[in-house]
């Protein structure tokens, strides 16, 4: 069986070599001749993944190692009988450890105190809803809005304008669907944008078009009361560089790039794959995950909350290092910086994930343990 896989999928040999032959390509440069006689592909975001690339390959199984699914043209895998798969919640832990990251540099730069603002959840799927779970953890409140949940399920769900309307700090958390009913194509568009309430946070770590960027720098350059923190862009790799330097945080689509969502990936599409072949899922994740840096934190019971909070999240990620390395690469000809987004991807530090760091309370402290339950450390 020859397997054809995306270069950065960490621990291809480790799962798959059991398979095959894997041959191992860059993820832009997957084209027809490098998938002709492959019997699986096994891609992440940044393929596209479409009749133009299968039609007439060997190709019968197509995994993407990602949550986000956008780049797949899944209604000609049905009618092709194309076996798929992608890694639901794989890194939906690192992008809740990524938004609070980016609260604490938003509330450091604005004075703010985090408790008192008003949390508006766009999409409370994996991602947004383990972060509704933490905020609300923390004690914090939070309004929710996911039309299609509301109609699948009873909830407390409120509208995107009612989010608009009334929330300090928008973070949005839905998939990229590109058109027809329930579109996200440019959810937030002009309108929406200039609706904000004044000093509005608003962060996007779904899909870069989910936003509508020329507008968001339009708009921003029009209010300086809105504060954006942007992991994706429309156009990806190539970035609106006048958007980026208006962003108090910009990082290159790295808010689910912890080792441990990285690997969970792969060992999901691993499982998927073996039950698509009818083997026995043998290898395990937690055999090969090496330890964190830092394991284990004890807190006094006296320790002020919230430095406990920001120490307990800056120990594990920090967001302002991903965003210095962003705006050092937006430099030179678009050719350039295109590259440079793609190798800080590539090139990613080992980043780790909050539950699992261990943290013990010396002595009695409510306050200390909810914010410790609430992290999930
Ligand atoms: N920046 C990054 O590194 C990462 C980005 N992502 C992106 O985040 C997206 C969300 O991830 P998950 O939570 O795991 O997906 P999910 O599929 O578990 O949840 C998405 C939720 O959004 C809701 N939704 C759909 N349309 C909506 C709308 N118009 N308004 C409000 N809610 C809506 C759905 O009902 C669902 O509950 C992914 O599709 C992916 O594109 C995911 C992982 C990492
Ligand atoms: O899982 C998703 O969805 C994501 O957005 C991934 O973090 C994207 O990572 P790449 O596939 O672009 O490496």
């Amino acid at each position: 069986m020859l397997i054809v896989a995306d270069e950065n999928i960490p621990l291809l040999d480790a799962f798959f070599e059991g398979f095959g032959e894997i041959r191992r390509v860059p993820g832009r440069a997957i084209d027809r001749a490098a998938i002709e006689q492959a019997d699986v592909l096994l891609v992440r975001s940044v393929t596209n993944v479409n009749r133009a690339l299968l039609e007439g390959t060997a190709v019968r199984f197509v995994g993407t190692c990602t949550i986000g699914t956008d780049h797949l043209d899944l209604d000609y895998f049905q009618r092709a009988g194309i076996q798929w798969s992608s890694a639901p919640g794989c890194n939906a832990r690192g992008v809740v450890d990524y938004v609070l990251g980016s609260l604490l540099t938003l509330a450091e730069i604005e004075g703010a105190d985090l408790t008192q603002r008003t949390y508006g959840i766009v999409g409370a799927g994996e991602v947004g809803g383990r972060l509704v779970k933490v905020l609300k953890g923390l004690g914090w409140k939070v309004l929710v809005c996911d039309p299609p949940r509301q109609v699948a399920e009873e909830g407390d769900y409120v509208s995107l304008e009612q989010i608009i309307e009334q929330c300090d700090v928008i973070s949005l958390h839905t998939p990229l669907k590109k058109s027809g009913n329930g579109s996200t194509w440019h959810l937030l568009d002009r309108q929406r944008l200039e609706q904000l309430k004044p000093g509005t946070w608003l962060i996007n770590a779904s899909r870069g078009p989910v936003v509508d960027n020329t507008a968001l720098r339009e708009v921003l350059l029009e209010r300086e009361d809105l504060q954006a923190v942007l992991d994706v862009w429309e156009g990806e790799p190539e970035v609106d560089v006048e958007l980026a330097e208006l962003c108090v945080l910009a990082t290159p689509h790295i808010a689910g790039y912890s080792l441990d969502g990285k690997q969970r990936g792969t060992a999901q599409i691993y499982q998927v794959l073996c039950a698509h072949l009818g083997q026995p899922a043998s290898i395990q994740l937690s055999d090969l995950l090496p330890e964190p840096w830092l394991a284990e934190v004890t807190l006094n019971a006296n320790t002020d909350p919230a430095w406990a909070l920001a120490t307990l999240c800056r120990s594990v990620y920090d967001p302002r290092r991903d965003d210095a390395d962003f705006r050092r690469s937006l430099v030179g000809t678009v050719e350039e910086q295109r590259k440079a987004f793609d190798l800080l991807r590539k090139h990613y530090p080992d980043r780790r994930e909050i539950d699992g760091l261990k943290v013990r309370i010396n002595g009695e402290s409510p306050a200390l343990s909810s914010i410790v339950a609430a992290l999930g450390a």
